[in-house]
């Protein structure tokens, strides 16, 4: 389902409430986690809802979608560092509760194996947030990549590092790879909230409105799955026909 909100701080809203309800439901919840600018606003908006006490959010679990290889934990753009600022540090979560990919593993395909595996272990995840690069990545999954692949170490696309780039202060300092949740382990989350805001997104929507399910847009994968909301704001949806209404994808 698509569902298009007029503002950003709609969509952000929005979100952080889906990501409350899956809690309220179930406070032992097992949650996906992105990053990025998108979900800065949604991170303030459940730390606000969650500080207020609107539920108790001291049982969760989350697993994040990604993490850059060769980045240490303390690397002001390592995504262990974005969630600990974010999220973490601010709801004061326990540590054991929350894990992300180790971009330092001397094993990376060991540690892929195992974080999948851990994910299954806990009876998989109740709600995947996803955002959206502008080549149609979902994680780090990268145009071409096999639906069928689980966890693992990619390589990442000269679109992707100039995209991310905006976050280094030498643009240079992107790594050149990656681990990521593969697709098959994000369609396997029970719910799906993909949340894509700004106009620097409206043209990857607009494809993925009307892509079939290719793997050369990997976030068409979505398509499969049952239980997707596809959430944007106005700039995001518009070349997307039919605007400022809950649609159905194409
Ligand atoms: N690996 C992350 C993705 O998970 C994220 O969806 C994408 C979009 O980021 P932004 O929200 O900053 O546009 O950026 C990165 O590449």
């Amino acid at each position: 389902m698509y569902k298009i909100l007029d503002t950003e701080d709609e969509v952000s809203r929005y979100a952080a409430q889906r990501l409350l309800a899956t809690i309220a439901a179930r406070p032992e919840a097992v949650l996906g986690l992105a990053t990025g600018g998108t979900m800065e606003p949604v991170y303030a908006r459940l730390v606000g809802r969650l500080q207020g006490g609107a539920v108790d959010a001291s049982r969760l679990t989350t697993f994040n979608l990604d993490e850059y290889i060769g980045l240490a934990p303390t690397h002001p753009q390592s995504y262990r560092h974005y969630m600990e600022r974010h999220l973490f540090a601010r709801l004061g979560l326990p540590r054991e509760n929350v894990h992300l990919p180790d971009g330092l593993a001397e094993d990376s395909e060991a540690a892929c194996r195992a974080y999948s595996e851990a994910i299954r272990a806990l009876g998989g995840l109740d709600l995947q947030l996803l955002g959206i690069g502008s080549n149609g990545h979902i994680g780090f999954n990268e145009p071409h990549t096999r639906f069928s692949c689980r966890t693992h170490v990619t390589p990442l696309s000269a679109q992707t590092r100039r995209d991310n780039g905006r976050f280094f202060s030498d643009p240079g300092e992107v790594p050149t790879h990656a681990i990521t949740l593969g697709i098959r382990d994000i369609l396997e989350a029970r719910e799906i909230v993909l949340v894509a805001t700004g106009p620097s997104k409206a043209r990857i929507m607009a494809e993925l409105y009307h892509s079939p399910v290719d793997e050369a847009l990997p976030a068409s994968a979505l398509k499969q799955h049952p239980n997707v909301t596809i959430l944007l704001d106005r700039e995001a949806a518009a070349l997307i026909p039919l605007r400022g209404q809950t649609l159905q994808p194409a």
